[in-house]
């Protein structure tokens, strides 16, 4: 340490470089009892005492000693609290490299806490949440949102991990007051990503909100699954389900990722009669599949069960069980045969003929996968794929062509399908069947029910009271995507 005030290097340190090194110095400071800094998002550095080996993040050797082994590196967000980096380093290597820590090693996802507004430059009666963050060129920050709903109910793990590696002002517990609270903090960044923790629903309800929030820039969404079914965060390649995997690693998957777009859709549903009240639709936006019928129905009895005894559904493994349960009880009551007799459907304008079907269900597909991972349209072999162009039609019904078609998340059409009943979707789920019927792929839908079915946005149920149903294209929506080589599948 004396070496490092000891500024002309002649062995001795004069009163001068006392007083210059007392005011450079870090460990000299810290010795004193001077703390580095004051003021919102400045540094404090601080003797710390390390548990762990732990190692300098200047010449990489460990910190050794029985007491405080080094300096650590504090950020000083409001009065009295502070955020440590792991940016820790020797007393001899303080004065080596920058004095300021910059954010670590995942800086790239970090909110750095010199760029959210002070006390002192905002009205203090203004809460926390609401300051906002100055505009700052440069940065990517990652906004996190955790539902602790989600089927996995990892969430609060997850909620407290990401606080721990991120700060914890850019992660926001979805249960208290929803997206906006974070949207509202982060609308001045030019630049930043959403992470959303959680399952299909609660995707649908983040996007839904930056919809409404009408922001300058639509960020990209990264999904970390922890619901039951994760579709969507099966087709961008995040997974079927988090297992507890290190997050520092998934952070840095988000960094490589790369971006891809996905056609989301508008839904109106018009009652046939304005009298009768059905449940409230869950969303106008679908991004993954509607479906109508036995789908629908398990999903609608295993929403009410887990709404009704939420403590019988605490994991993904119970959730997946009762699905099961559900299905088997399905098949047998079939409570949606001769589906055909109930419902007319037309793609552009053209019917589409059930009557030679025993159908159970209809699902509408925007993604390939449905029903926590299986592809109902199918795989359609690369030799045989029709190409389609701009010329190409908006609407196929010719079952021939149909087999030759392949699905695309962003090409504007939408995938029919048609189900047998809960056996040939265990099937399809199994690998035994490779998929449902293809009965068209059309921009635009609509389907007439004659009485109250199940319907199902998402994985989001409620029954509904007979209407028309009306599918428009919405907007294409850039999700993010792990690219290919990245995962390797
Ligand atoms: C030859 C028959 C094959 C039987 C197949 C046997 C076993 C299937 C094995 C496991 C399936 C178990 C559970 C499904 C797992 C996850 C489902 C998650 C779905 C999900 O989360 O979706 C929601 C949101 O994403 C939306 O909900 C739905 O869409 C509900 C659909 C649930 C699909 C369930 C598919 C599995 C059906 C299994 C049918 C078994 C029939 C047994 C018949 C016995 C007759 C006596
Ligand atoms: N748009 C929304 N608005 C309010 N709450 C929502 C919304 N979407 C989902 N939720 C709540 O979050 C809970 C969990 O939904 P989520 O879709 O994340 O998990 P899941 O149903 O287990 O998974 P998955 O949909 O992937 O099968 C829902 O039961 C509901 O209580």
């Amino acid at each position: 340490m004396m070496a490092a005030i000891d500024a002309d290097s002649n062995g001795t340190v004069t009163q001068e470089e006392w007083i210059q090194g007392g005011m450079n110095n870090v460990p000299l400071l810290v010795l004193l009892g001077l703390q580095m800094a004051d003021r919102d998002g400045q540094h404090v550095w601080r003797m710390k005492h390390f548990n762990r080996p732990t190692y300098c993040f200047v010449c990489q050797n460990m910190l050794l000693g029985l007491r405080k082994q080094g300096l650590s590196c504090n950020v000083l967000l409001a009065q009295n609290i502070y955020i440590s980096f792991d940016f820790q380093r020797h007393n001899e290597c303080v004065s080596i490299g920058s004095f300021n820590c910059d954010c670590g090693p995942l800086k790239d996802h970090i909110l750095p806490p010199w760029t959210i507004c002070s006390v002192s430059k905002v009205s203090q009666s203004i809460s926390n949440q609401r300051r906002p963050i100055f505009p700052v060129q440069g940065i990517n920050p990652l906004l996190v949102f955790m539902n602790p709903k989600s089927g996995g109910k990892q969430g609060e793990r997850v909620l407290r991990k990401f606080q721990h590696l991120l700060n914890p002002r850019q992660v926001y517990n979805l249960s208290n007051g929803g997206p906006n609270p974070g949207l509202h903090f982060f609308r001045n960044l030019q630049k930043y990503r959403i992470l959303v923790c959680g399952g299909d629903g609660t995707v649908g309800w983040v996007l839904d909100a930056i919809d409404k929030a009408d922001m300058a820039v639509n960020p990209p969404v990264a999904i970390l699954p922890l619901g039951t079914g994760n579709d969507l965060a099966r087709c961008l390649r995040w997974g079927g389900g988090y297992e507890g995997s290190d997050l520092t690693e998934f952070l840095r998957e988000i960094e490589e990722s790369s971006l891809v777009k996905m056609d989301r859709w508008r839904v109106q549903v018009v009652p046939n009669d304005e009298n009768e009240v059905g449940d409230p639709m869950p969303s106008e936006i679908i991004n993954n599949y509607f479906s109508i019928g036995v789908d629908a129905s398990i999903a609608h009895r295993f929403h009410t069960m887990r709404e009704k005894h939420p403590q019988k559904f605490n994991s993904r493994a119970k959730n997946k069980l009762w699905y099961f349960e559900l299905a088997t009880s399905e098949t047998i009551s079939a409570s949606c045969k001769n589906l055909k007799e109930c419902l007319t459907i037309q793609c552009c304008g053209v019917p589409l003929d059930l009557s030679s079907l025993s159908l159970e269900g209809i699902a509408v597909l925007n993604i390939p996968s449905m029903h926590g991972g299986s592809n109902l349209w199918g795989e359609t072999k690369k030799a045989e794929e029709v190409h389609k162009d701009d010329h190409f039609p908006q609407v196929i019904t010719d079952s021939e062509v149909l087999e030759m078609s392949s699905q695309d998340m962003s090409d504007r059409l939408l995938e029919v399908v048609g189900l047998e009943g809960a056996m040939e979707m265990g099937q399809i789920y199994t690998g035994l069947k490779s998929k449902g019927h293809r009965l068209a792929q059309a921009t635009q839908i609509m389907i007439k029910t004659k009485k109250a079915l199940p319907m199902q946005i998402d994985g989001e149920p409620w029954m509904q009271p007979p209407c028309t149903v009306s599918l428009l294209i919405f907007e294409l929506f850039t999700a993010v995507s792990l690219s290919v080589d990245s995962r390797g599948s």
